[in-house]
């Protein structure tokens, strides 16, 4: 497998305060790759600075290849980098069909009155719709998006990343406030839409991404703890110590 993703002593200091430091990733192509770590160990600030919200204090970013350290926010993600929170902002008053037809339009360009049209929205039904199948919406598609269950709006926001059709795909906490039987539907559904695709996803807890993730990164306090997979990583004694007493191991 090739590398699609590298960091390289990736380092963001706040006034002082080194919240990610020194940080070597590499995310496989095609692979689901989780990066997990306990309260305030630098998991967001990473996505923040793959996605380029944040300039880092140090080291470098390659993408497929190509320094794109100081890439702008927009260029990122025409390269194929999307973070489902990115366009999360589903609107609750149109239905899950409208919502995902909207990010085809966006993807499509034109101007924001053009692709509101009835004309432009219909062109998009079919591919919305399969793409509402991809996520077991398809049943929901004439329901608002603000009726949908915490769960099937966590979908939702999948479908309409995918609209966006992302090479990398970045979740950010996809579980987060799940319980545990949506748990399991959404770990099965992130790994059939990770076909054909790369998927880094932040997550809190260790257990959740067992039969999910190819390899996982743990972070501490802004630095690489461990590295492999799920086997490897959760009896690492270190792992282990940094979980103990919170309940998320
Ligand atoms: N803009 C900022 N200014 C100052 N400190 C920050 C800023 N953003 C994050 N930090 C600090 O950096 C550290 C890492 O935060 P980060 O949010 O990346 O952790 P996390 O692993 O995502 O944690 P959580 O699971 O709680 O979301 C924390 O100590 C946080 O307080």
């Amino acid at each position: 497998m090739s590398i699609l993703l590298e960091t390289k002593g990736l380092t963001k200091e706040f006034r002082g305060f080194v919240a990610v430091r020194s940080v070597d990733l590499a995310v496989e192509r095609g692979a689901i790759h989780a990066l997990i770590g306990p309260n305030g160990a630098g998991k967001t600030t990473v996505f923040n600075l793959l996605t380029k919200f944040l300039k880092p204090t140090a080291g470098r970013i390659l993408y497929d290849g190509r320094d794109v350290t100081s890439l702008a926010p927009a260029s990122i993600a025409r390269l194929g980098v999307v973070r489902s929170f990115q366009i999360s902002a589903t609107f609750p008053q149109l239905t899950a069909l409208e919502n995902v037809r909207i990010a085809l339009a966006a993807k499509a360009g034109g101007s924001f009155a053009f692709w509101r049209s009835d004309k432009t929205l219909e062109r998009h039904n079919a591919r919305a719709l399969s793409l509402l199948e991809d996520v077991n919406l398809a049943e929901f598609a004439d329901t608002r998006a603000g009726e949908l269950s915490y769960g099937r709006k966590r979908a939702l926001e999948i479908a309409t990343t995918l609209a966006l059709e992302p090479d990398l795909l970045l979740l950010d906490e996809p579980m987060a406030g799940m319980a545990h039987e949506e748990i399991g539907r959404i770990a099965a559904l992130i790994k059939r839409i990770a076909v054909g695709r790369t998927v880094l996803m932040v997550e809190h807890n260790l257990g959740v991404v067992a039969d999910l993730c190819d390899k996982i990164t743990v972070l501490r306090s802004g630095e690489i703890l461990a590295e492999g997979d799920y086997a490897t990583v959760s009896k690492d004694p270190r792992v282990i110590e940094a979980y103990m007493g919170t309940g998320h191991a």
